[in-house]
């Protein structure tokens, strides 16, 4: 069968699954047109004034707000497991320090597996003891890669401190500012959940095995590493710092268009407006200058989303959500390679949701191809090819 004929059986490919439905979900919904965000019923504007990390990470999870008794529960276990067996901090001291720290969260998140392999995926305890050792060790695994390759030990974790305090106390070993605090604690649960994008689909493929969700984590967080995903928030301020002036990033865009290379931090699949977490960041950024002192890449990205929006608004490309956090975490004192470790941190509540529910009505995924070779080839022996 030719191309042509394999089209001619009714499948329809579609590039990089376009608009195809894989699966039915109730954990979030987006208009793209609207700019329209919500997880489980509850715009994202609500949860970002109103909510916390981990109560909104309980919410995508199991459903519902929790009480405050449930909420309470959740906190206090939360705290009790985010310290890191000493065998995975050894294995963390083996890996490169020139490493990429979203490469060692992904071995670390499957090394995991190694100490809780048991997989009883139809036990309610289970699935919340999963959930709670990666929401809780995670951010600790950041931290404790960054102290070790720096050639220090891991800073422990501090029980009197909330999860995003504490996250900032563990980088640096000084308490932060409560601003600086909360502020991270916004980024995390303005990213902590996005429909099927890339690293959710692959957390889902992943899940449809019924392996182990350490293996789901560490699988998603390699698809979230790279540049035209997750990995694009330290790409803009790498951007940023290229252009180096407010003049430059006329001539940057226009080159960008004439050389057909992508603008980092830009488009969306799903967005034809400014994506609602930008315009949120960009007001944490503003909320963080406005007390710690301005960034000076600040006036280029306005300048840039300037451009950008003048040649490119047409096609409905505008800024993402990895376009002005770079600039939160950077007011925050966070190295720039980071920056997608935090947006893990964050994704893996989305990426929970997503595994519990797909063992709900799970069937395996396994699509299909359309096959683009020839048929009942020869075997040349190597003497004549
Ligand atoms: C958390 C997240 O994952 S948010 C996204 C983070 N990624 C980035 O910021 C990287 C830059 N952006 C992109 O690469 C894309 O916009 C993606 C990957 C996010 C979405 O990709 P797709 O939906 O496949 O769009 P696709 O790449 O086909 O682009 C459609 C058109 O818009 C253009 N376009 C899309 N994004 C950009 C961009 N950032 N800069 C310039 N042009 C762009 C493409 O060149 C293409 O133009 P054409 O139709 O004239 O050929
Ligand atoms: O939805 C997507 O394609 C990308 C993503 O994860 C997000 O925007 O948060």
């Amino acid at each position: 069968m030719t191309v042509a004929d394999e089209l001619k059986t009714g499948f329809e490919f579609k590039p990089g699954l376009e608009g195809v439905p894989v699966t039915l979900s109730s954990i979030s919904f987006v208009d793209g047109k609207k700019g329209v965000l919500e997880y489980r019923n509850i715009p994202i504007e609500e949860l970002a004034l109103k909510s916390t990390f981990l109560e909104t990470s309980y919410l995508l999870i199991w459903g519902e707000l929790p009480t405050q008794d449930e909420l309470d529960a959740f906190e206090k276990e939360i705290r009790y497991h985010r310290r890191i067996k000493y065998r995975i901090r050894d294995m963390m001291k083996c890996f490169p320090e020139s490493g990429h720290p979203m490469d060692a969260l992904q071995a670390s998140a499957a090394a995991l597996g190694l100490f809780y392999s048991r997989r009883a995926l139809d036990d309610p305890a289970y699935i919340r003891a999963a959930a709670v050792r990666l929401l809780a060790k995670i951010p600790t695994m950041v931290a404790a890669f960054q102290m070790m390759r720096k050639g220090n030990d891991p800073i422990q974790p501090r029980d009197d401190l909330d999860y995003s305090a504490n996250f900032l106390y563990m980088l640096t070993e000084q308490e932060p500012d409560p601003l600086e605090a909360q502020v991270l604690d916004v980024c995390l649960t303005l990213h902590a959940e996005h429909t099927i994008n890339a690293s959710t689909f692959s957390a889902r493929v992943t899940a449809s095995t019924l392996t182990d969700p350490y293996a789901v984590v560490a699988s998603a967080v390699g698809t979230l590493a790279g540049p035209l995903h997750g990995g694009a928030n330290e790409e803009v301020i790498d951007m940023l710092e290229s252009i180096g002036s407010v003049e430059n990033v006329r001539p940057y865009i226009e080159n960008c268009l004439k050389t057909k290379s992508k603008i980092m931090g830009f488009g969306h699949r799903v967005y034809k407006v400014k994506d609602p977490r930008a315009i949120i960041l960009q007001s944490l950024a503003e909320q963080l200058f406005e007390k710690f002192g301005r960034d000076n890449y600040y006036d280029i990205a306005v300048e840039l989303e300037r451009v950008v929006e003048e040649k490119l608004a047409y096609k409905g490309i505008y800024a993402n959500v990895d376009f002005y956090s770079g600039l939160v975490y950077r007011k925050l004192g966070i190295p720039t390679d980071l920056f997608t470790p935090i947006f893990a941190i964050s994704r893996v509540a989305g990426w929970l949701a997503h595994w519990k529910e797909q063992l709900g009505e799970n069937r395996i995924y396994r699509p299909t191809q359309i096959y683009t070779g020839t048929h009942n080839a020869p075997y040349i022996p190597i003497a004549e090819r």
